[in-house]
């Protein structure tokens, strides 16, 4: 007798499936599957992948197994939003969620359905991203890294000159809205090329950071410090006006003139000249400033140097 051949598509009915035949492939997923009840929160599926990282759930709740620390239902449970207003499922919901146990990264697909008793519980289904999730931190900070190099003059670590542009802009567009003044010191040290030609480039270099050091301790966070380039300096205040700004040149010139570099063969000494513009009226550019307190400080050069002039 010749058997008929079977049909493939006849061994997967559902009404032949067992439940070890489900729980076989539930336990091969390289995934978590667990179900719990959405009112108790105990657990009444838990595959093996959930088994190896969290242990055997014991008839415990969820949040007993799998968190760390929790004394009740964990404040981020995404059952409320699996229901509607009449408490009938809504479907699945996808999100990213890293576990207070094991700290591994995961994107949980949870979804309210109706159990074989007719009770309803919670599905989660959740995938260990780790991996991309450390990627893409790695990445990120890779690209705040590099927008931080861009903006960062290197000898000195201080905003350079496209980052002074970039904020600057900014401080003004606001004191434009708020009619608060601005202020800006340039200042620029003085025979700084005697500096290089008698002790060399690498204490000239020395008295650059020093001096950088120096002004960034000198003023306020809220303040923008640049070095525009070579020995030439910028910062642009907020909320100040020229007596203010005055006054923190004056100290600024103090400061540098008092400090001593020690560099390989002895000591240097090195001077700045300040030239300063604040904001008169409500029409205010970037460019008008920066042309008033360059002029004002050729004149504080021309006038002897390491001096302020704020003549507007
Ligand atoms: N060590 C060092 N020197 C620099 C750097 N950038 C520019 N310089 C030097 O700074 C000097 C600037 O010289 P000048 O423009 O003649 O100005 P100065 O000698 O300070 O004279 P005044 O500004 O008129 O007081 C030059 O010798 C440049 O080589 C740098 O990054 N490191």
């Amino acid at each position: 007798m010749t058997l008929p051949t079977p049909d493939p598509a006849d061994a997967a009915r559902p009404e032949d499936i067992s439940y070890q035949a489900i729980a076989t492939v539930l336990n091969s997923l390289d995934a978590l599957v667990y179900v719990a009840d959405m009112q108790t929160h105990d657990l009444i599926f838990f595959n093996d992948y959930g088994r190896n990282y969290w242990g055997a759930p014991g008839g415990r709740k969820c949040w007993q197994v799998l968190q760390k620390g929790q004394t009740g239902p964990c404040s981020f449970c995404t059952n409320p939003q699996l229901v509607d207003d009449d408490g009938n499922p809504t479907g699945p919901l996808v999100w990213e969620f890293q576990n207070t146990a094991n700290k591994h990264w995961y994107q949980c697909r949870d979804q309210a359905i109706r159990w074989i008793d007719g009770r309803l519980v919670r599905m989660e289904i959740a995938t260990d991203i780790t991996d991309r999730k450390e990627m893409e931190q790695a990445l990120k900070a890779a690209k705040a890294e590099a927008e931080k190099l861009a903006d960062t003059d290197e000898l000195t670590g201080l905003n350079n000159r496209r980052a002074f542009f970039n904020l600057s802009n900014q401080v003004i567009s606001q004191a434009l809205r708020t009619g608060e003044p601005v202020a800006v010191i340039m200042f620029d040290l003085d025979h700084f090329k005697q500096v290089n030609d008698r002790w060399g480039h690498a204490a000239g270099d020395t008295v650059l950071r020093g001096m950088a050091a120096t002004a960034q301790r000198t003023v306020r966070d809220s303040d923008i410090l640049a070095r525009l380039g070579g020995e030439e300096f910028a910062i642009l205040l907020p909320a100040t006006d020229l007596p203010k700004a005055r006054y923190l040149a004056q100290r600024l010139q103090q400061a540098f003139s008092s400090q001593i570099f020690p560099v390989a063969d002895g000591t240097v000494r090195c001077t700045a000249s300040f030239g300063i513009a604040a904001s008169t009226a409500r029409e205010i550019t970037l460019d008008d400033l920066l042309r008033q307190a360059d002029k004002a400080l050729f004149r504080a050069k021309e006038a002897g140097r390491n001096r302020v002039d704020s003549r507007c």
